[in-house]
């Protein structure tokens, strides 16, 4: 995809672009030093990294390490005992426009079963102000044209996860978080998914998604976060993590030990 960025200017941190027909505002993701305790629980007690306009982010650790309560903080749903979790510069709950600078997908579209595509991308239409019409533009965008008009009840985990992320897209953000996403897509929706995440972030988009399974990943990203324990363990260029002939199941392993592991030979990536 070609972009054709006419213009320019600084908006707060927000990056506004205007590119062809459309336009986004974009926005780095900063997390520094975030912490959350939950009951008994440290869910995540130091998780710091960036994830910059233009690049697909990976946000990878085992069940439990702490990726969705990390991101729940990003979006303004839980509060940090410690730290900060930014979106050009800003918490989610001081940004201007939250749903026309981020689309989230943390969990799927908890749509009413009788109620069709349209008549849930509609509804949402109203709630955050967008023009009627996007509900048409964003189920062509995710590949949900012709399911419009059928009712969310009968539809599979793959059509859920297309509506939450149309509805994710309704306001024309710049940024995407999603909490993952390949959860119940065939090989061909996670090829899908991966290919518009890529023309997203080609476009000037920042992407952070986060996975537990490395091979959802391993093809679709351009810069990784691990966390392990509620800690960030490394950050860097996925090429750095893998280019010395170390495998990104090898290196994970590695650093999701107890963080006694050296790195990997060469990696540049940081270490926590
Ligand atoms: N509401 C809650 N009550 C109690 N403990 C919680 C709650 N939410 C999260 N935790 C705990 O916090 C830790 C981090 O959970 P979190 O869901 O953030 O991890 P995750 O990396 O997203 O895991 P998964 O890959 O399994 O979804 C876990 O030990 C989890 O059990």
């Amino acid at each position: 995809m070609i972009i054709l960025t006419v213009r320019t200017f600084s908006l707060l941190s927000l990056e506004y672009a205007t590119e062809g027909i459309r336009s986004m505002i974009t926005a780095q993701i900063d997390v520094s030093g975030l912490a959350k305790r939950i009951g008994d629980v440290e869910a995540v007690r130091d998780a710091t990294f960036v994830a910059a306009p233009g690049r697909v982010t990976g946000f990878l650790g085992p069940n439990g390490a702490g990726k969705s309560t990390t991101l729940r903080m990003l979006l303004g749903l839980a509060r940090p005992d410690a730290g900060t979790a930014l979106i050009g510069g800003r918490p989610y709950t001081e940004l201007p426009d939250p749903t026309g600078t981020v689309g989230a997908v943390l969990d799927l579209a908890g749509a009413h079963p009788a109620m069709t595509a349209r008549g849930h991308l509609r509804s949402y239409c109203a709630l955050g102000g967008h023009a009627v019409g996007r509900a048409e533009q964003v189920a062509e965008l995710t590949g949900m044209t012709d399911y419009l008009d059928r009712r969310v009840g009968g539809f599979s985990t793959g059509m859920r996860q297309r509506l939450s992320l149309a509805t994710a897209l309704l306001g024309d953000p710049g940024v995407l978080v999603l909490d993952e996403p390949s959860n119940g897509l065939d090989p061909a929706g996670i090829v899908w998914l991966r290919t518009f995440l890529r023309e997203f972030a080609a476009d000037g988009g920042t992407v952070l998604i986060s996975s537990h399974v490395l091979t959802e990943l391993q093809y679709g990203i351009d810069d990784l976060v691990l966390i392990d324990r509620g800690r960030t363990t490394w950050t860097g260029p996925l090429s750095e993590f893998t280019e010395h002939g170390t495998s990104l199941e090898a290196a994970f392993l590695e650093l999701t030990s107890d963080g006694a592991s050296p790195l990997p030979t060469g990696t540049e990536g940081i270490r926590a």
